[in-house]
């Protein structure tokens, strides 16, 4: 999936929110989207999923089915959690035990019963997520998936979200709270002055692995860098 130099404002005249963003969603991939408060990581989500059009510019090949979780899950709906998340899969046309699978994973599957209004917040936000999920989605959209969730599926989550993204799905999040930091592969993005940097190397760019004993790792990081090479120790 593509977005090529797209533009975006909530209405004429008001001020961009994006400008000339162009970049490629990696397939397989989780990625993570940071930025200050009112950057613009939410209004990037919303293009991605589709939930809002580019005023300018194109947004192509976005997969066929995607999942999004917005960052407050609308609870203020009169269905039992397990009628909603029927209802959604009866929409995507998909089967309803999917739904029963992640509400386990969750540590939800006790709730399902419970009214939307009566679920504590952080319970409701996993209803969010788990609609999300629902039908193997090609892109998983979810914005602030860690707010008010309880230790436990704080922990499992990254691995949760690591393990669809090796399915194919392109798996795009945004983390105030760095629940990420720790997950090998991710992507980062970053959103500040209406722009993204993906971090992505330009096409003349290589990036080379080298193994050298512990000893003369830093000796060897220093070298490239006095040469004017990007090194890291890993
Ligand atoms: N529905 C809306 N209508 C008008 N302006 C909006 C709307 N949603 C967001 N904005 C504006 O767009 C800009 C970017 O907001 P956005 O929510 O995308 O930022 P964010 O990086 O997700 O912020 P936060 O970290 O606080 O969630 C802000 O100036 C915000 O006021």
């Amino acid at each position: 999936m593509q977005l090529e130099q797209v533009a975006f404002r909530y209405r004429r005249r008001a001020p961009w929110v994006l400008r000339d963003v162009t970049l490629t969603v990696p397939r397989g991939r989780v990625i993570e989207v940071s930025g200050a408060n009112g950057a613009g990581k939410s209004t990037l989500l919303r293009l991605l999923a589709g939930i809002v059009p580019p005023v300018r510019g194109r947004v192509s090949e976005r997969p066929a089915r995607v999942g999004y979780a917005p960052e407050r899950f609308p609870a203020a709906q009169p269905f039992s959690a397990s009628d909603y998340l029927a209802h959604m899969a009866k929409i995507r046309g998909v089967p309803f035990a999917g739904a029963a699978d992640w509400a386990e994973r969750l540590g939800f599957a006790g709730l399902l019963g419970t009214r939307l209004p009566d679920l504590s917040k952080g319970s409701a936000h996993k209803v969010g997520l788990i609609q999300a999920l629902l039908g193997s989605p090609g892109l998983l959209v979810l914005d602030e998936p860690f707010a008010g969730l309880d230790a436990d599926t704080r922990a499992a989550l990254p691995l949760l979200l690591a393990d669809i993204a090796t399915g194919g799905t392109s798996v795009v999040v945004s983390d105030h709270q760095a629940g990420l930091r720790e997950l090998p592969g991710i992507v980062r993005w970053q959103v500040s002055g209406h722009k993204v940097t993906t971090g992505d190397l330009p096409d003349e760019y290589a990036i080379v692995e080298v193994t050298v004993p512990v000893d003369e790792a830093g000796t060897l990081v220093d070298r490239l860098t006095a040469d004017g090479y990007r090194a890291r120790r890993r």
